[in-house]
């Protein structure tokens, strides 16, 4: 990568803003549920405070609507950082207001701040130039470090790069390197497995994986869009209507280029969106009304496995149902092991894909687990990421 990195800048006695991506996942009594993002991040924070910086950290959590809301406060991630590191990690009550400048003004050599979540403000997300020159204006070197959202062009993402000089962390070197690595000349048979609930962000990606994989695999809340526009009905399945047409032009693409595009045979479907719920296995073209998908069902875990088996890489993104309920996790338990087992280059991408994978148990079994769903994607798909792109040349 020809990016500067924090080696290639004097950081010493110099305010440094650091981008990190510290939106992980919590579990139903508020706790981190996964730090794989925050100690993940943890090499470049440990780097910046042995070269005597003051560190002020910044990160999104969740997608709270441009306002204050205690339940996307980072103040927890302050607290596991401030243990991980040994240090205490001054916890900041706004983004760019009062508490966030005093306390980056006070900053010794080697302390370090995480201002509040910055979608607090509207402006992270629009890129405002305003916003993006008062959070650069705390200090005097920028560091992105976010893999996980270096695929927004927003306002601590890249706006801050045209007022500071810009680097990249230890993080978003690894991700690269080791993804670039895998993916330049993948060992064949190439399988990309999609999955998850971000349905409009990641349906774009999948058509231009055509030209690259030579099976594409969709699970999770992804599928009940290509079911619909199969003309299946989809009972109350998550699903985006505006992208039906997409998703048909999609698979006529994948059968065009002789790719085998593999949608699931049959799914576990709930009465409501709760982890208790009344549940049972029914075959994809006959999802009752007043049902939904919330897990590929038995005989598609067999089918899934049967492709995945003898694959050379193995690229997979979003979970194959709510994996998080014991309920509906079957299905994402069989890809992982199925995966794991195939003994190919395997690259787990997204939150909650590498929350699942970790509490499972199959972590070490996985070539690469990134830390990006959606920037891996893109990634993958030869874009240049924003976030990365603004960086200084070296
Ligand atoms: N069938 C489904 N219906 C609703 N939500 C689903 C379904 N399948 C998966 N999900 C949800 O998708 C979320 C993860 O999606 P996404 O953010 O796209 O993946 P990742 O974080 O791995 O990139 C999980 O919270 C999971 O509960
Ligand atoms: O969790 C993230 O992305 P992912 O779910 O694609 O891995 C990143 O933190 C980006 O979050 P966003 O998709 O709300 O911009």
């Amino acid at each position: 990568m020809n990016k500067k990195t924090v080696e290639d800048i004097d950081v010493s006695g110099k305010k440094v803003l650091v981008r990190c991506d510290f939106n992980v996942p919590f579990d139903e009594n508020g706790n981190i549920a996964d730090p794989k993002r925050i100690n993940e991040a943890l090499k470049t924070i440990k780097y910046l405070v042995d070269h005597k910086a003051k560190v002020i950290l910044c990160s999104h959590l969740g997608r709270p609507k441009g306002e204050f809301n205690p339940k996307y406060s980072l103040a927890p991630v302050a607290e596991y950082l401030s243990k991980a590191l040994g240090q205490e990690v001054k916890m900041a009550k706004d983004v760019i207001g009062e508490s966030a400048k005093s306390i980056a003004a006070s900053l010794q050599d080697g302390e370090v701040e995480l201002i509040e979540n910055v979608r607090f403000h509207n402006e992270e997300t629009k890129n405002n130039p305003d916003f993006a020159k008062e959070l650069a204006s705390m200090a005097e070197i920028y560091v992105n470090d976010a893999f996980g959202t270096a695929h927004r062009a927003h306002a601590s993402t890249e706006g801050v790069s045209h007022y500071l000089p810009s680097v990249c962390g230890y993080l978003i070197q690894k991700e690269i390197t080791v993804m670039g690595g895998a993916l330049q000349d993948p060992k064949r048979p190439f399988v990309a497995i999609l999955g998850g609930a971000k349905v409009s962000d990641k349906i774009g990606v999948i058509d231009n994986l055509i030209s690259k994989v030579d099976t594409l695999i969709i699970g999770g809340g992804m599928a009940y869009t290509f079911l619909k526009a199969l003309g299946h009905p989809i009972g109350t399945s998550i699903c985006e209507e505006d992208k039906l047409e997409l998703a048909k032009t999609t698979m006529e693409n994948a059968e065009k280029n002789g790719v085998k595009f593999l949608l699931p045979l049959d799914n576990k479907v709930g009465k409501e969106y709760k982890p208790d719920t009344e549940s049972m296995a029914v075959p994809s073209d006959d999802i009752p009304d007043g049902w939904m998908g919330l897990d590929i069902g038995p005989k598609t875990i067999e089918s899934f496995t049967e492709a995945i088996k003898g694959a050379g890489t193995v690229v997979w993104n979003g979970p194959m149902g709510v994996s998080e309920w014991e309920n509906f996790a079957a299905g994402t338990i069989g890809v992982a092991k199925a995966v794991a087992e195939s003994g190919a280059i395997s690259i787990i991408g997204g939150g909650d894909s590498a929350a699942a994978v970790e509490k499972l148990g199959f972590a070490d079994k996985m070539t690469h687990i990134s830390t990006g769903g959606g920037a891996s994607l893109e990634f993958l798909e030869g874009l240049e990421l924003p976030g990365i792109a603004c960086l200084n040349e070296k």
